[in-house]
């Protein structure tokens, strides 16, 4: 089943054409890697999604993007809804000067939850579903910028799960990252994908190739192509997709 169905997507920032044309579909339980050398719109992409670039002056969106079937620009959408529904992970963590507990808290408690039975549930569960848990659960009040770089993305990624959405969003989560936090969101992700949609920027080939089941290939703007990830490694059709995965540009 397709949870994000994208047609016919053109972005404009002011007269610059950022995205042309893009038709693609996300699977649920799926994880969708977006791969393409800096600047083809990876990221403008990833941020239609959950209109996030609403918020950037003078920018334009033809064409239509769906997420369980409803069109997310129509005027109907509660854009705060839309965004529970869509967690969203960025290239630096970006905890807030809070404690741990209070991070995963924040989301709920702004959606109404008070009790604090509940909240500690919740917590709980977000730090266990980021395989955080062990780490902080004896400090779950001490402040997040505490945590080391990876422990803090891993925080990032329970704050995004503790309002319970469907859909997870991130963009680059691990460039700032050594190769053993990496490994560990990479886990991590490999255990997400049953229960959440993930769509993934990421500058590394390796990591699409490891823990993408679908990956889009983005230059210029265009989706140049998208397939299932061991075709688009090992026998993608369009000669760009190539030149670019041996590194022969990039
Ligand atoms: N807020 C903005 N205003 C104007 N132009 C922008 C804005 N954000 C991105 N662009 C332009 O849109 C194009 C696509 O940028 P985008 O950041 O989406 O690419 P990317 O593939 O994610 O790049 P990178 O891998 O370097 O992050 C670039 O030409 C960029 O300069």
């Amino acid at each position: 089943m397709s949870v994000i169905s994208v047609r016919e997507l053109n972005l404009y920032y002011g007269k610059q054409q950022a995205l042309h044309h893009i038709d693609l579909d996300v699977e649920s339980d799926s994880i969708t890697a977006l791969i393409g050398p800096s600047g083809c719109g990876k990221s403008t992409f990833l941020r239609t999604l959950n209109r996030m670039n609403d918020s950037v002056p003078h920018t334009r969106i033809t064409g239509t993007v769906k997420v369980f079937d409803e069109d997310i620009y129509s005027g109907k959408v509660d854009v705060e809804h839309l965004r529970k529904n869509i967690g969203m992970v960025f290239q630096h963590p970006n905890p807030f000067p809070k404690s741990i507990f209070d991070n995963i808290a924040y989301g709920p408690r702004l959606h109404g939850i008070r009790d604090r039975q509940t909240l500690d549930e919740i917590v709980e569960k977000s730090l266990k579903a980021s395989a955080l848990w062990d780490e902080v659960k004896d400090v779950l009040h001490k402040s997040a910028l505490g945590l080391s770089g990876g422990q803090q993305q891993r925080l990032c990624i329970a704050r995004a799960l503790a309002v319970n959405p469907q859909i997870l969003l991130m963009d680059e989560p691990t460039s700032a990252l050594d190769p053993i936090s990496t490994a560990k969101i990479e886990e991590l992700l490999a255990d997400l994908k049953s229960t959440y949609t993930i769509v993934i920027v990421t500058h590394n080939m390796q990591q699409a190739a490891r823990i993408s089941d679908k990956t889009a290939f983005f230059l210029n703007g265009e989706l140049v192509e998208f397939d299932s990830t061991p075709v688009i490694f090992q026998n993608p059709c369009d000669k760009r997709t190539e030149d670019y995965i041996t590194g022969r540009f990039g």
